[in-house]
């Protein structure tokens, strides 16, 4: 059973059980059931009010009741680190990575892209999955940074330490810096992206001009209502710090909070409830028109990351080249693919595969893509069956050693074969 509580970034308050929750106060001197009063503080104790994010979350047992964690021995592909190598200014996209078989998430969690490092508190990374059973007897958490799943393939079950989210593909979830999780796969598997945001948290950008309603809209997001279980019994404690897994086993289903209120918490989208805005006349708007979620860095109007996608949507814009234009970005790029075609790449860029295009690399509509369109009869078009999107950031990507040795060979064939312009001479 899930349940939801709707509204992005609100105040809420959840019981599992009746009662659970304290009234008027945070820290009882005796919680009710003999429940553990806990703060979790997503942001510093003294950020601006509209920044400052916690929750309070009453449990059977503190989160403290927990061994020494040591390295985790299992999976080695998750990391903070892109390749070593320099890294040259080519522009990169990847199939759909094969991934290692039979595992769960945490097994089966793959670091394609890096920036920055985690401890400052400022960056991007890109991991894909590929989870082919569910996680038992234990459960995830990043310390490093907030999670935000895309799954592909297969819909996931996320059992948080918050509630229970059902997220299926064109929907996403967030999962907070520091809230634990399991996992849970259909029979068949599971495949996506998980982008994880080291700086400030995701929140809805700015609408300027735009005006109160339009792009993701507050009122759909979820959030979990509270649920918990009572597991006794060897359970591990996965979390990530540093860049690296560590490990650590305690005697209980941690994903017992019975209540919490505040407004730090997981959430869900679902990205059809995007309200697409674009032209309606000629040109289209930089690609920011599609901004989800946006985490802002110290320089206004800079993103340290922003969700952004390209969901089906109406092009009648006259006397103008439709898909993406050409162009190069002091911001890098990167893309994924849901499902359907993407409207700049006739050919290998296909759902579960990846693209990046960093920092002033130049990129736009493959040959095809473009021969087409410039071609056109201009006609109201509506783009469908597609869902595009792309993690874009100030800090260039490094691609680990797993990516770089992965990537397609012949990606710059995709701009080979222009047609030269027929200038005038100059009198
Ligand atoms: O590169 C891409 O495909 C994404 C993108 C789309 C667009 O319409 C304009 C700029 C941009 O980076
Ligand atoms: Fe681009």
């Amino acid at each position: 059973m899930t349940d939801y509580l709707t509204g992005f970034g609100g105040m809420h308050e959840t019981e599992a059980v009746a009662g659970a929750l304290p009234i008027g106060r945070n820290s009882p001197q005796r919680p009710a059931f003999g429940l553990y009063a806990e703060q979790l503080s997503g942001s510093a104790f003294t950020m601006p009010r509209s920044e400052n994010r916690r929750s309070w979350l009453y449990r059977m047992r503190p989160t403290a009741d927990h061994p020494p964690y040591e390295a985790y021995r299992g999976n080695q592909m998750v990391g903070a680190k892109g390749s070593d190598k320099p890294l040259a200014p080519n522009r990169l996209r990847w199939d759909p990575p094969e991934l290692p078989v039979g595992n769960d998430f945490v097994d089966g969690l793959v670091t394609m892209l890096a920036t920055r490092d985690p401890a400052d508190l400022e960056g991007v990374a890109l991991h894909c999955y590929r989870a082919d059973v569910s996680m038992t007897h234990r459960s995830f958490m990043s310390a490093d940074g907030e999670l935000l799943f895309l799954p592909q393939r297969g819909a996931l079950h996320l059992f948080t330490e918050m509630g229970r989210l059902d997220v299926p593909p064109g929907h996403i979830a967030i999962v907070p810096r520091g809230v634990r999780f399991r996992v849970e796969v259909p029979e068949g598997g599971a495949g996506g992206y998980v982008a994880e945001n080291y700086g400030a948290p995701f929140r809805l950008p700015d609408l300027g001009p735009i005006g109160a309603n339009g792009l993701a809209n507050p009122r759909d997001f979820e959030t979990p209502a509270a649920a918990f279980e009572d597991v006794e019994g060897d359970h591990e404690l996965i979390q990530k710090n540093g860049g690296h897994l560590w490990a650590a086993t305690i005697d209980r289903s941690p994903l017992d909070v019975v209540a919490w209120h505040g407004n730090y918490a997981p959430c869900r989208y679902d990205l059809t409830r995007f309200n697409t805005l674009g032209t309606v006349s000629f040109d289209h708007p930089d690609p920011s028109i599609f901004t989800v979620l946006t985490s802002p860095s110290d320089v206004p109007g800079r993103a340290n990351a922003d969700f952004v996608i390209f969901p089906p949507r109406w092009m009648v814009a006259e006397d103008t080249f439709r898909p993406p234009w050409f162009h190069r970005n002091v911001m890098s790029e990167a893309m994924g693919l849901i499902h359907g075609e993407y409207d700049a790449k006739a050919d290998g860029f296909t759902p579960g595969g990846l693209s990046l295009h960093n920092v002033m690399s130049g990129h736009g509509p493959d040959v095809e893509t473009w021969r087409k369109a410039s071609e056109a009869e201009l006609q109201p078009h509506k783009i469908d069956g597609t869902l595009a999107f792309m993690v874009e950031t100030c800090w260039p990507y490094k691609p680990t050693d797993f990516a770089l040795q992965r990537a397609q060979h012949d990606y710059d064939e995709a701009w080979q074969g222009f047609p030269k312009a027929k200038v005038p001479d100059a009198d």
